[in-house]
């Protein structure tokens, strides 16, 4: 593609050089550029990108977006400068894959929790439908029929639009991507068509990044001004209900779900037990009862969100219920561990104060022997959470071993002593076990008769962050593997 095509719609402050090159591809890393690419310098909060041109250049680079002054051959390299790069990577991206968002279903979900979860309910249902669908997610990329990891939840630009573009390949008519408040904030999502937002909730959780909850809440506001045709919000939360009067004039549906304000959709007749939970869905075109394969209020919620996106795609209640009553239940998500003695584990996602509270307050609902909790907060992210998980934890769970999660480039025992400050405020009942198999071990060795053993924080993750290395670590293996030792 020629560069004059890349560059359409672009903000551009100066350009040298010729735009009649031919582009092969485009890079904002310079170890990735290759013969003919564009290079975009991003000055980001380790590094700046402008210092890497001349290797971006040496590897093949015969354009570069940047925003300072530079001084490069202009006979060879095209420079177009901007304002911001990290607004024109995602515009240069949409525009190279040919903006495939725009020949397509993309339903956005932000929110602290039950993110991933409505992603795959979306999935299920729509599928029912008939449709191809494809998902952008903490649990990575589903394109076609395969899944490709992705280290962020929500990923840069480029790969957001090159993933798109090849959805489009595959034919897939809707894509459910989860939006995280950092790819708003670092414009990651910028010139994604989207026709669906759809908003969970909002509590505290990576105030390292946005320092206040203020900011948080206007980085996720962010997606409602960006959809083009209905916005979908849990009007059970206050955050919610704020996003509704911000977005009231825009010229878009808005469809508002929940179980205790008065809603579009909402749940009645809900009726919990430790394997799902039954209720009625009731929307303005009708009610059908749901028989939903996983537990908790929050299950409900996330199911309301999946719902109503279908609803608004004009799916009948019938395959509705199809759909989502065909999700057996989501890796990592209240996930049972099967473990054939008398006492149960579960590996859960939570990793935030709300999420904490959420998952153990639907194991409280059902617990006939104790609680207890292996949990820690993860290294190099928001340190303000850490007492709070502890503390939340502590007011829930009987017995408490808080251990390590993704320490990254921290010190995982002073993590866990973080956590442990929040924690002694309620519960005495902790021991502090810092390696994780280890803390696994003494929870599974240690376990009476009835007792509810919750894995909190890893969810679908099989690996941990130590450092810059990510190393296996499938707790499900190890509950296994620890089962089978205490049998020889
Ligand atoms: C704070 C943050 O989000 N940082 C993201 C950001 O990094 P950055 O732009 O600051 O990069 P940098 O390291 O300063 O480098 C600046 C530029 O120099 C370039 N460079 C660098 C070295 C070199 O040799 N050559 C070169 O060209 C880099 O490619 C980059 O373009 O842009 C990178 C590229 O897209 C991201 O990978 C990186 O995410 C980091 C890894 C991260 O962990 N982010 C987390 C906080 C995050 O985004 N989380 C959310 C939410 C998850 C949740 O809900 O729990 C997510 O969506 O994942």
């Amino acid at each position: 593609m020629k560069i004059k095509n890349i560059i359409k719609g672009l903000e551009v402050e100066k350009i040298y050089g010729s735009l009649e090159k031919d582009i092969k591809g485009i890079s904002y890393d310079s170890r990735k550029v290759g013969s003919n690419y564009v290079f975009v310098a991003i000055e980001g909060f380790e590094s700046d990108g402008h210092k890497y041109i001349d290797q971006a250049i040496e590897k093949g680079a015969t354009a570069l977006v940047v925003t300072k002054d530079i001084k490069v051959d202009e006979e060879n390299i095209t420079v177009i400068k901007v304002k911001d790069t990290r607004d024109s990577l995602a515009r240069i991206s949409s525009n190279f894959y040919g903006n495939p968002s725009e020949k397509m279903k993309l339903i956005g979900v932000t929110g602290t929790n039950g993110k991933t979860s409505i992603t795959y309910l979306v999935k299920s249902i729509l599928e029912k439908a008939n449709m191809k669908i494809g998902i952008i997610g903490t649990m990575g990329s589903v394109i076609g029929d395969e899944l490709f990891n992705t280290s962020n939840t929500t990923p840069e630009s480029l790969l957001i639009q090159e993933y798109l573009y090849h959805m489009i390949e595959e034919e897939t008519k809707a894509c459910v991507m989860e939006v995280s408040s950092h790819s708003l904030d670092l414009k990651r999502v910028e010139y994604c068509n989207f026709d669906i937002g759809i908003f969970t909730n909002l509590s505290r959780d990576h105030l390292d990044y946005h320092n206040t909850i203020e900011n948080y809440f206007n980085a996720k506001l962010k997606l409602f001004y960006m959809t083009n045709k209905c916005n979908i919000i849990n009007i059970d939360d206050i955050y919610g209900r704020r996003i509704v009067e911000e977005t009231k004039d825009l010229d878009i549906s808005t469809i508002t779900y929940g179980i205790v304000e008065k809603a579009t959709i909402y749940a009645t007749d809900i009726e919990y037990h430790l394997n799902g939970v039954d209720f009625k869905l009731n929307t303005p075109k009708g009610s059908i009862d749901i028989l939903f394969n996983i537990p908790g209020e929050f299950s409900v919620y996330n199911a309301l969100a999946a719902a109503s996106c279908a609803y608004y795609y004009g799916i009948g209640l019938n395959t509705i219920k199809e759909g989502l009553q065909s999700v057996k239940g989501i890796k990592g998500r209240f996930e049972i561990v099967p473990t054939n003695r008398d006492f149960s584990v579960i590996i859960d996602f939570a990793h935030t104060p709300d999420g904490l509270e959420k998952v153990l307050t639907t194991i409280r609902q059902f617990s006939e022997g104790r609680v207890v909790a292996v949990f820690g907060a993860g290294g190099n992210r928001d340190r303000t959470k850490r007492p709070i998980m502890g503390e939340t934890v502590g007011k829930y769970a009987d017995f408490l071993i808080v251990t390590s999660d993704n320490p990254r480039h921290e010190e995982p025992g002073r993590i866990v002593d973080d956590v442990i400050e929040g924690v002694k405020k309620v519960n005495k009942n902790y021991i502090k076990i810092v390696d994780r198999k280890e803390a696994i071990e003494y929870a599974i060795k240690n376990a009476r008769s009835k007792d509810i053993i919750l894995l909190a924080g890893k969810g679908h993750e099989t690996y941990t962050i130590i450092g810059d290395e990510v190393l296996p670590f499938d707790e499900r293996q190890i509950v296994l593997d620890i089962l089978k030792k205490m049998e020889k």
